[in-house]
C-alpha cells in the first residue's frame, strides 16, 4: 500500500508562491510586488501585481523612479495589495490574510486596515527604513493587523511541463 507524500508545500509555501507568481505579470522595470489574499479556510480569494489602471497604457506612462513626478511612476502605478483588494468580487475579506512579496506601504495598510484583512504574510521588506513603511507599521499596529515575514524554505519549487 502506498502512503502519502509528505514533501508536499505549506500553506505559507502555496500562497507566498502565487503572490511571487502574480508578480511576475509586472511590468515594472526595478521593483515586481505580488499579493494574494486568502480566506480564513485557505481559500484564495483574489490576487493582484503593481502596473497602471486599465486605460493607462504600459507603452505610454513612464516607468522611471526618477525626474519630475509626473514624468515618473509613482503618481501612476497602483500598488499590488490595493489591486487584489480592488480586483476582488465578493462581499467581504473580513478576517481574511494577505500574502504580499514586499512590505505594505502607508497607502496599502490604510486600504489593507478598513477591508478588514488581520494578518499579512510578506516577503522582502527592503524599505523597512523609509517613512511609509515606518508609518505603514504604526497603523497596522494600532488596529490590530498581524503581519510576519515569510520563512522562506530552502526548497526549489519546479513548474512541471
Ligand atoms: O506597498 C507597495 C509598495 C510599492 N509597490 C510597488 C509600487 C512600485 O511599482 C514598486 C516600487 O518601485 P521602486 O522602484 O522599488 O521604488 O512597488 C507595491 O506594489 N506595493
Ligand atoms: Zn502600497
Amino acid at each position: 500500500m502506498s502512503s502519502k507524500r509528505t514533501d508536499y508545500i505549506s500553506w505559507d509555501e502555496y500562497f507566498m508562491g502565487v503572490a511571487i507568481l502574480s508578480g511576475m505579470r509586472s511590468k515594472d522595470p526595478n521593483t515586481q510586488v505580488g499579493a494574494c489574499i486568502v480566506s480564513q479556510d485557505n481559500k484564495i480569494l483574489s490576487m493582484g501585481y503593481n502596473g497602471f489602471p486599465i486605460g493607462c497604457s504600459d507603452d505610454e506612462f513612464p516607468w522611471d523612479r526618477e525626474g519630475e513626478p509626473l514624468d515618473s511612476k509613482y503618481l501612476y502605478s497602483t500598488h499590488s495589495e490595493l489591486n487584489a483588494i480592488l480586483n476582488y468580487r465578493g462581499t467581504s475579506l473580513e478576517g481574511a490574510k494577505l500574502y504580499v512579496s514586499l512590505f505594505p506601504c502607508n497607502e496599502c495598510a490604510k486600504a489593507i486596515i478598513q477591508c478588514g484583512i488581520k494578518t499579512i504574510v510578506y516577503d522582502e521588506d527592503k524599505y523597512k527604513d523609509t517613512p511609509s513603511v515606518i508609518a505603514s507599521k504604526k497603523m497596522l499596529d494600532a488596529a490590530g493587523v498581524r503581519y510576519y515575514q515569510y520563512n522562506r524554505s530552502n526548497r526549489e519549487i519546479k513548474f512541471k511541463v
